[in-house]
């Protein structure tokens, strides 16, 4: 296994050494990679799995431009899973080289890249990531290991503090049962050395959680980090499939739970097992003979506490499971509060997340019945050994093979094992709930955007915004059976206005999803300037496109940041004034008693339907885009604010490619080309006045729907 560092492109060598295969044989491989971000907080695992390639043939992989850093974990054959692990290495493929390439060639490696991106890639199950997941649920901590040392070697001092009390006691006891000439000075030279070397525990101490405490807070911070980029990186079919009440959930408790486990824990468990091991010794040294009696117990009570963190961890995931449904449940309806009002749905509200809560408490009553079961046995079992150690311990007394300062000593060694070691089960019980939530978290961030945001070329000649359709046939992956569109070819050339109109659900706003590369055609391509979208850079793309979306969904932030939001950071004042008087939203702006200040509300909530619309029409424009899309940009205008934005709409369409999706057929009117599309397909193309001439046409039903809807 090796690191490399490179931008983009790399090649997988691996040999598959004593596989015994011929070179030329086909075998089906597994590739986990490690990435590191540019950045360096997004550290993420990509695996590229059941690639069929050639024996010993390189495989190119396009990673992402922004990994700085690419290494190999594995790369195996499904029958054997480590053999090529050994042998596997990377490199760095020159740029030149693959540019340059024979077209053939190029041919076969695009075919692997688009594999790479496109390939269903089933989530880990936790069955076969068991240990993977045990060693990188502990490779968190190996990052913060400096602190973290710090921290145990300030918990061995305070521990040995601690463990040399009962030994003290003893011969304190002793030394009063024999009271006799310069036993006062003795007890006050003993307790002086005692009060220093309590002084130096509680410093530990104090360092000790000091280091653990914000060692845990670094910990949670970086993995939250971790998860939030992985999340904003993954493209839209993930999120199709994902409810964000389990993603918040996943963000808030899931990496609360593994942080504190990681440390906090992992603070408790070392205490614990200092002091079961040194109480032992202790015990040993004290009084074999009790020691023996006293230890029986040990064996039961560990192989119980196992038995227990088994069942915890499985018992862990569920709950977290539940937990992150009833906050899905809570999220999408705290955030619907209008239709609830609307639709008198309050009480049904409150049984649904009643019933989510109520299936976390069957849970969570199970872990109790669980709990309490392991903790009263165990506390049976430690107080059966402090009544053997009395009895046997009173019989050695009798006998004067211990004194009465040995026999405490024992008992509070005793005590403090007993403590430990049921601190130890409870350390092995929370490490494993850390575990559970841990491969929660991995579940995230193992699945590879399919969509690479850092990946593709930038084009270094000027854009100019032709967009071409070509047999593309697309459905959404979260509904397979359902096709979309079908051999949708199309050619929109630069500078044109193109509409798409057509029936609810026909497929518009698919199409405007695939040309700002929110998803990738299953088959045919999308191009721009005669290159196929998929072998652009998608952040490059988007950065050349103004989008206004059907459903205008603002931030909670002012207006100004929402309009600045797609911008490159560098977008002036008299640029936003601009835009927004261009969409005819500037006069309502200011207006308002904060006017470019004024903050819209979750969701632009605090706007109406028509404003949130103009100030989405100005952030599409403030980019001065060379393509605009827009996906019923007018639908919530009132018809006087829709004929001023229609004209300025018209001015800005200028010098710029413009796709335009539209119900009211009255906004296309001056479009170059309207195309009607009918379940995924296009029925009919031309000009308003064109469609228009066919009585029996699909664009003239519409029209006439249109019409009768109106009057
Ligand atoms: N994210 C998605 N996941 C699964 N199916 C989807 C998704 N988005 C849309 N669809 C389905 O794809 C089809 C086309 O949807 P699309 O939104 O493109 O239609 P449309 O013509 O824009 O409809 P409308 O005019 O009502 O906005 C519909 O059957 C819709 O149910």
């Amino acid at each position: 296994m090796r690191a490399i560092k490179a931008k983009s492109k790399f090649r997988i060598v691996y040999r598959a050494a004593g596989c015994g295969c011929p070179a030329k044989e086909s075998m089906s491989h597994r590739f986990r990679l490690r990435c590191t971000s540019q950045t360096g907080v997004g550290l993420d695992l990509l695996t590229f799995q059941d690639k069929t390639v050639k024996c010993w043939a390189p495989v190119i992989l396009e990673a992402c431009a922004g990994v700085r850093k690419f290494s190999l974990l594995a790369a195996a054959t499904k029958k054997n899973p480590i053999l090529l692990r050994s042998s596997a290495r990377t490199e760095r493929v020159s740029h030149a080289r693959h540019r340059t390439s024979h077209p053939a060639k190029r041919a076969d490696k695009k075919k692997v890249k688009d594999k790479t991106v496109e390939d269903e890639i089933p989530t880990p199950s936790l069955k076969n990531l068991k240990k993977g997941d045990i060693r990188r649920f502990f490779g968190q901590a190996y990052q913060q290991r400096w602190p973290i040392g710090g921290a145990v070697g300030l918990l061995l001092i305070s521990s040995t503090v601690t463990m040399a009390i009962p030994f003290s006691v003893g011969k304190v006891i002793d030394l009063v049962s024999k009271a006799g000439e310069g036993t006062k000075e003795t007890l006050r030279n003993i307790a002086a050395i005692l009060v220093v070397v309590f002084l130096i525990g509680a410093a530990a101490n104090f360092g000790r959680v000091y280091l653990f405490q914000t060692t845990s807070a670094r910990l949670i911070a970086d993995l939250r980090n971790k998860l939030y980029t992985s999340l904003m990186v993954k493209d839209m079919t993930y999120y199709d499939n994902q409810k964000t009440g389990e993603l918040v959930n996943r963000l808030s408790n899931d990496v609360w739970t593994v942080g504190d486990a990681l440390t906090q824990n992992i603070s408790d468990g070392l205490r614990s097992l200092l002091s079961s091991v040194t109480g032992i010794g202790m015990m040993f040294y004290v009084s074999a003979d009790l020691a023996m009696v006293g230890l029986v117990t040990v064996p039961p009570i560990a192989a119980l506490g196992i038995v227990y963190g088994r069942f915890l961890k499985k018992i862990t995931e569920k709950i977290l499971d539940a937990w992150a449904d009833s906050t899905q449940v809570a999220t999408e309806r705290l955030g619907n509060m209008r239709t609830v009002h609307a639709f008198n749905q309050h009480q049904k509200e409150i049984d649904l997340y009643d019933k989510s809560i109520l299936q976390m408490l069957g849970l969570q009553y199970k872990e109790a019945n669980a709990k309490a079961a392991f903790f009263g046995m165990a506390g049976l079992t430690g107080n059966m050994v402090v009544l053997s150690v009395l009895y046997y311990g009173g019989i050695l007394m009798s006998r004067g093979d211990v004194t009465v300062g040995d026999l405490s000593a024992f008992l509070l060694y005793a005590g403090y094992v007993g403590v430990s070691i049921a601190g130890l089960s409870s350390f092995y019980s929370e490490m494993m709930r850390g575990i559970g939530a841990s491969t929660k978290i991995w579940e995230i961030m193992d699945r590879p955007p399919r969509i690479l945001l850092e990946s593709g070329v930038i084009p270094s000649t000027p854009l100019r915004a032709a967009l071409k359709f070509q047999n593309v046939d697309f459905n959404y992956g979260s509904r397979k059976e359902v096709p979309v569109l079908q051999e949708l070819t199309l050619d929109i050339p630069e500078g044109s206005f193109t509409a798409f109109v057509g029936p609810s659900g026909s497929g518009k706003s698919t199409i405007i999803s695939l040309l700002l590369r929110l998803y990738d055609p299953d088959k045919g391509s999308v191009y721009l300037d005669g290159v196929d979208v998929k072998t652009l850079s998608p952040k490059w793309l988007r950065s050349n496109i103004g989008y206004v979306p059907q459903d205008v969904h603002l931030f909670s932030c002012s207006v100004y940041d929402n309009i600045v939001y797609g911008g490159s950071g560098d977008i002036s004042m008299e640029q936003v004034v601009d835009a927004c008087k261009k969409a005819n939203a500037y006069d309502f702006i200011m207006a308002m008693p904060q006017q470019f200040e004024t903050v819209v509300g979750e969701r632009g909530l605090l706007l109406s339907g028509g404003q949130r619309q103009r100030i989405s029409i100005a952030r599409a424009l403030v980019k001065n885009p060379k393509i605009l899309l827009l996906d019923e940009a007018t639908s919530s205008l009132d018809s006087e604010s829709e004929s001023l934005v229609q004209s300025a709409l018209k001015e800005l369409m200028k010098g710029r490619t413009v796709v335009s999706v539209a119900h009211r057929l009255s906004t296309i009117r001056n479009a170059d080309q309207i195309c009607v599309l009918d379940q995924g397909r296009i029925v009919e193309r031309g000009t308003y006045s064109d469609l228009l001439t066919d009585e029996e046409g699909a664009f003239k039903k519409l029209i006439q729907r249109q019409m009768l809807s109106i009057t």
